[in-house]
């Protein structure tokens, strides 16, 4: 299932498909006189449209900023990354965050529905619109009924569902999601992986996602890269996971590959 490390993927090109090479990134040196290092080096990867891809790697490695540069919210220091064939140089709609605190991205002041509404309202969205794109999506991630709930009222995983919802809502072609159920406690972290999958499923968003939980990665990824440790990280390995969904951690296939992924960390 080890598939080489910096290939291609083999589909044609879709709206939607993500093509970094030969990216590398730097940060300024933070005391005079101390070189830069690379953090991220040589990283070559096609992501294609539609696909559920996890970048996976120990605390530090450089996941994060990876998954920055993809957003357009930092520049990298050497090398390319495309979507379709427009160089990413800055955030665009069609790309969209989800970060591991929901807090922090939700507006306290704001109901669930104006917190999922709020893009569609700086883009002058009609209301009815606004209304039925809402209701969709508030469904969608299993909150209807809590429409009128201030943030504070909400647990940790309905706030990530809010979070998801909005940006569902604004309808990006890409998920970027850096650890998104992190901070969620076990039970809630499952039931948040199995809600995603079944989102993917029905609106064929490409999906990076983000995390060092190696079991997380298996029950979501179609394919999973391997990065190694920092500094001057790369993705040392990719892993195909065909297995069919709903996964379960018990599955032979699943634990087989597990161990195998897990020796990357052993050694
Ligand atoms: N703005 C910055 N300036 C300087 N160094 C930075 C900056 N952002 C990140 N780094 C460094 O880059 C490295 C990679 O950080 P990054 O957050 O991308 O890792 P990560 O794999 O996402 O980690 P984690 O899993 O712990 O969230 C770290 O050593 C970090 O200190």
């Amino acid at each position: 299932m080890n598939s080489n490390a910096n290939a291609n993927a083999n589909a044609l090109p879709q709206s939607g498909t993500i093509r970094i090479e030969n990216l590398r990134k730097s940060f300024a040196a933070a005391h005079p006189g101390h070189e830069p290092h690379y953090i991220i080096k040589d990283i070559n990867l096609t992501i294609r449209g539609g696909e559920f891809f996890i970048l996976l790697g120990p605390s530090g490695c450089g996941k994060s900023t990876l998954l920055n540069i993809v957003a357009g919210f930092i520049g990298k220091t050497e090398g390319k990354v495309a979507l379709g064939e427009k160089e990413i140089v800055r955030p665009g709609s069609e790309r969209a965050m989800v970060f591991q605190q929901a807090d922090s991205s939700l507006f306290p002041w704001l109901t669930v529905r104006e917190n999922v509404e709020f893009g569609l309202r700086m883009r002058k969205v009609p209301k009815a619109e606004r209304r039925r794109t809402s209701d969709h999506y508030i469904r969608l991630v299993g909150l209807a009924g809590h429409e009128d709930k201030f943030p504070k009222e909400l647990s940790g995983g309905m706030k990530q569902r809010v979070q998801l919802a909005r940006v569902l809502s604004n309808d990006p072609a890409i998920l970027l999601m850096d650890e998104p159920f992190g901070a969620l406690d076990a039970m809630t972290r499952r039931t948040m992986q199995k809600e995603l999958i079944r989102i993917w499923q029905e609106t064929n968003k490409t999906v990076i996602f983000v995390t060092h939980d190696i079991q997380e990665a298996l029950l979501l990824g179609q394919r999973i890269g391997i990065m190694s440790v920092g500094p001057s990280s790369q993705i040392t390995d990719l892993y195909d996971n065909p297995l069919p969904y709903p996964r379960n951690v018990t599955e032979p296939k699943l634990i087989e590959l597990l161990d195998t992924i897990q020796s990357h960390f052993d050694e």
